[in-house]
């Protein structure tokens, strides 16, 4: 479980997050959309460690948040990270040197899934491969808490298609909770369990995405825009 108690985090004068209280379950999938600047990357980044709120707590299973990155929680950047001259195969490695609950089996079975080579090197990927690769390492990870920015991210129908998949077939939702954010809400609709939605780092609302669709015959996209020019 996941707990958000009064969290504003603010970056010197801009307030990033305003005032936000909500608990997440464990065994979902969830979306946290958003227009840009609406505080979707620092939501994640306070679950994760990475930043710290101005206010409030942050708690998961009951404890704060307080060391960078804690064992519970597997964090994929935006950010592209890899060392170019690395193969895959060494990325794999240094994964699970940095991560006990790293997974080198699972791993491998992702990188196949993905049609990502082992022996190929990080920079003769294409971005695709790396996007993939990214979600390979991080999928393999056991920690009960992935946190994904932005996971489809400047990657074509295809590869987004093979992400999604992936995601489907390798998370064990028995015992992991995904938190995403993403813009490419159409294609990740079908996978969520929920989305909260951000607007100037309030939450503007939060939804069941079936419940959604069965009572108000709308979609997640729909909602997002009706939020967003003020209908709701
Ligand atoms: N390190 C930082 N220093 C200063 N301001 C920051 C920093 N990180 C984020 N911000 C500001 O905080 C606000 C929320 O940023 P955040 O990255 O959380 O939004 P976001 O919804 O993820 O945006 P995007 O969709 O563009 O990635 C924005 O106004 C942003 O400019």
């Amino acid at each position: 479980m996941i707990e958000f108690e009064r969290v504003t985090k603010k970056y010197g004068n801009v307030i990033a997050l305003d005032d936000v209280s909500l608990s997440l379950e464990k065994g979902k999938i969830i979306g946290v959309l958003g227009a840009n600047g609406s505080g979707k990357s620092t939501f994640l980044k306070l679950i994760a460690g990475l930043v710290f709120p101005t206010k409030g707590k942050v708690l998961v299973d009951g404890m704060e948040v307080t060391k960078k990155i804690s064992g519970k929680v597997a964090y994929l950047s935006e950010l592209d990270a890899y060392y170019d001259s690395f193969t895959v195969q060494d990325m794999l490695e240094f994964y699970a040197s940095q991560f006990s609950d790293f997974h080198k089996e699972k791993a491998h079975d992702i990188l196949e899934f993905m049609e990502i080579q082992p022996d190929k090197k990080i920079r003769q990927l294409s971005k695709g491969g790396r996007g993939r690769a990214k979600i390979a390492f991080t999928l393999a990870r056991e920690a009960p808490i992935l946190l994904m920015d932005e996971p489809l991210s400047g990657l074509d129908p295809m590869v987004r298609e093979s992400i999604v998949k992936g995601l489907i077939s390798f998370v064990d939702l028995e015992r992991q909770t995904i938190v995403m954010t993403t813009h490419e809400i159409d294609e990740v609709e079908p996978l969520l369990d929920e989305a909260i939605f951000l607007r100037d780092g309030k939450v503007a609302e939060r939804v069941h995405v079936d419940e959604l669709r069965e009572t108000s015959r709308d979609s997640v996209v729909n909602r997002l825009k009706k939020i967003y020019k003020g209908e709701e």
